[in-house]
């Protein structure tokens, strides 16, 4: 049925589309959504907007914000808003009116009436398309019941084998709270345990594993333990950082608990896309819940990472007598696909909010009182999970400098920023974009950094009698010393404006030697999983000859302490790294990271992204802005992603 409202609709969502505020696909939706049953005009633009959102990584539509703020909602002007809604015609007022709009539509199911497989869903007063709120209730049902499925471990067993694990761990604001994270997560099917950079998730991971083989290992004999993150590189990371743990381990507790057959058990750390057993060409894995994983105990590292779809496919594989164990920051910037899940999981982190159940249950296999103010009745995953809250390895300028962004206090940021005397941070603003050329040629004067270290050591070539990959992996490990971030991905400040400036500076400095689009330095982030090579998302490469064929080249990769790599015309999705997206450095970190604010952020700025940029700086940090501003705006922006999980999570 077509009505006069269409082509005056239609002609605006174009009209969208080619300013840019709306992508080709959310139009597009809309028109297929008004195909396949009645379309009226609201049903129809509330389809676009919904598009449009999970785009920006939202996995439902609020029906409160689209009534009263629908331009805040979409981030646009009431300039720009006007014209849909002009063309809308009337806007329902409440979320109620929305809905009763909605409920009416033959494509939206309501949930509660019969379903008849429409393509939207509309619960409560959150619209969805049927795959999010599919995945989003399937991730909230088996956490719940993950966290509900108590076990109950020997409390004296667990005391004792805590002291031995943590002899000498200080306590944290009046609690040993990694002590209490092994205790809690010991006692269930689910365990989280968040806080930011260096406050011992993985110190702590490698006791709980330890704990766990004390008190259930040996007895379960070829108890399976996997570990996996949502990077090849943070993967690696935490395998070398759990093997570490636990060999210093054994040596402290000796013959009374053979760690070493433990870390024996442990293979590799995967990707949670190998771990799952992705297929080309699907979105399927070969594990899911009728092929579950064959583990006893799944640690997953990065967890603020992993997409809703990704939770949802990990959750389903997953046995369910497995334990999970899910590390990760909960402040870092969220997946670039739809979802938060580990924030949405841990929203009561902060706060605690503890049930007497927990108090006494930690205060007997800890000896720990939680402080009071922890108490509360946060629900089923809060009693399942732990924030660390002590930095040991993240103090002085760079941790005071995150903590003041992630608390939203934008004036002492910029004391840290201004008043830092040592060098290990420092601010150029106002900037142009030639400052951050600077800096990736030179880096910063007594601090160094830039990319020459790295295309140093390629040039003198491997010292006599090294082995090859030896060499390679020390080029690969400058390189990763230091590294350009950026907010956005297009225009000077981004990502594809600047990697094309450095290359050039750097061919101008006689650095790099071009011949065409691959050369010899040239650093390469993989875009997209390829099966056939063995790369994945995210993995950053170096361009270096072929020692085995003269003018053939090379892309070297990193893993752990290994060197793997490929022909460079075999690789098809890759762009040039010199400088890349804060979201693609997570699970990285580099002794100088510089971040790049953009003059216009389009909406990317915000709290979240400058925490997660300054985290991944190990000893330097540079923040290069072209105005004072952007950094006060950035900070006092937070992304907020709609969803329902945080409200099934607490029902
Ligand atoms: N209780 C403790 N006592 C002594 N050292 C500790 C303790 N907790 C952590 N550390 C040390 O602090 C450093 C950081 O710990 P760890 O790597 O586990 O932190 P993390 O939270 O996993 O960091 P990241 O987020 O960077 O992965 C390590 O060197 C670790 O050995």
């Amino acid at each position: 049925m077509t009505m006069m409202h269409e082509p005056a609709l239609f002609a605006v969502l174009d009209g969208l589309t080619e300013t840019g505020q709306l992508r080709r696909l959310s139009g597009a939706f809309a028109r297929f959504i008004g195909s396949v049953g009645s379309s009226s005009p609201q049903l129809m633009a509330a389809c676009a907007l919904l598009s449009e959102l999970e785009g920006s990584g939202h996995s439902c539509l609020l029906l409160a914000d689209l009534a009263a703020t629908p331009a805040v909602l979409m981030g646009w002007t009431e300039e720009q808003w006007q014209p849909l809604r002009d063309a809308v015609g009337e806007w329902p007022q409440s979320a109620t009116a929305w809905r009763a709009v909605l409920a009416g539509s033959g494509q939206v199911w309501s949930v509660g009436d019969t379903d008849r497989q429409q393509p939207l869903v509309l619960d409560g007063e959150r619209l969805y398309l049927r795959r999010y709120w599919r995945d989003e209730t399937q991730v909230a049902h088996a956490v719940r019941s993950r966290a509900l499925t108590a076990r109950a471990p020997d409390v004296a067993d667990v005391r004792r084998w805590l002291d031995v694990l943590f002899d000498h761990a200080p306590r944290e604001g009046g609690a040993d709270w990694q002590k209490i994270a092994c205790a809690v997560a010991l006692r269930g099917q689910l365990g989280i345990i968040t806080g930011g950079p260096g406050t011992g998730k993985t110190y702590t991971v490698a006791r709980l594993l330890a704990l766990l083989f004390a008190t259930e290992g040996q007895r379960q004999a070829g108890m399976r333990i996997a570990m996996a993150a949502p990077t090849g590189k943070a993967a690696a990371r935490l395998k070398q950082s759990i093997d570490q743990a636990l060999d210093v381990l054994a040596a402290k507790v000796g013959p009374a608990l053979p760690l070493r057959d433990l870390a024996a058990r442990m293979g590799a750390a995967r990707t949670l896309h190998s771990l799952l057993g992705a297929r080309p060409d699907t979105r399927a894995f070969q594990h899911h819940a009728g092929n579950p994983l064959e583990v006893d105990v799944l640690i997953v590292d990065e967890a603020s990472m992993i997409h809703l779809e990704m939770m949802a496919s990990l959750l389903a594989a997953l046995p369910p007598h497995a334990r999970l164990i899910l590390l990760g920051d909960k402040d870092q910037l969220a997946s670039v696909e739809a979802g938060a899940v580990l924030g949405d999981l841990c929203h009561r982190a902060e706060t605690g909010g503890y049930d007497d159940a927990t108090l006494a249950y930690v205060a007997a296999a800890t000896g720990q009182d939680i402080p009071a103010h922890f108490r509360g009745h946060g629900g089923p995953i809060a009693q399942q999970t732990v924030m660390l809250r002590q930095s040991r390895r993240f103090g002085g300028p760079i941790g005071a400098l995150a903590l003041a962004v992630n608390a939203g206090d934008s004036l002492q940021a910029q004391e840290v920023l201004r008043g830092t005397t040592d060098g290990t941070v420092a601010w150029v603003e106002p900037a142009q974009q030639s400052d951050v050329v600077q800096l990736a040629l030179a880096g910063r004067p007594g601090v160094g950094g830039g990319y020459q270290g790295y295309l140093r050591l390629i040039r003198a070539g491997a010292p006599d009698g090294a082995a090859h990959d030896d060499w390679v992996a020390s080029v690969l490990k400058e390189f990763e010393a230091f590294r350009i971030l950026c907010a956005v991905r297009e225009g000077e400040w981004g990502v594809a404006g600047l990697n094309e400036v450095i290359e050039h500076k750097l061919e101008a400095a006689g650095l790099i030697r071009r011949r065409g689009e691959w050369y010899v330095g040239r650093p390469v982030m993989v875009t997209r999983n390829d099966y056939g090579t063995g790369v994945f998302n995210g993995d950053i490469g170096l361009t270096l000859a072929d020692p085995a064929r003269p003018g053939a080249l090379r892309v070297y990769f990193l893993e752990g302490e290994k060197v793997r790599s490929v022909l460079a015309t075999r690789l098809r999705n890759v762009e040039t790294a010199f400088a890349m997206t804060v979201h693609k450095s997570q699970g990285s970190e580099f002794n100088h990271t510089v971040l790049a604010l953009p003059r216009d952020g389009g909406g990317a700025l915000a709290r979240e992204l400058v925490y997660t940029g300054i985290t991944r700086a190990r000893s330097y940090f540079t923040l290069v802005s072209p105005s004072p501003q952007l950094l006060q705006e950035a900070i006092s922006q937070r992304t907020q992603r709609a969803s329902g999980l945080r409200g099934l999570l607490d029902n």
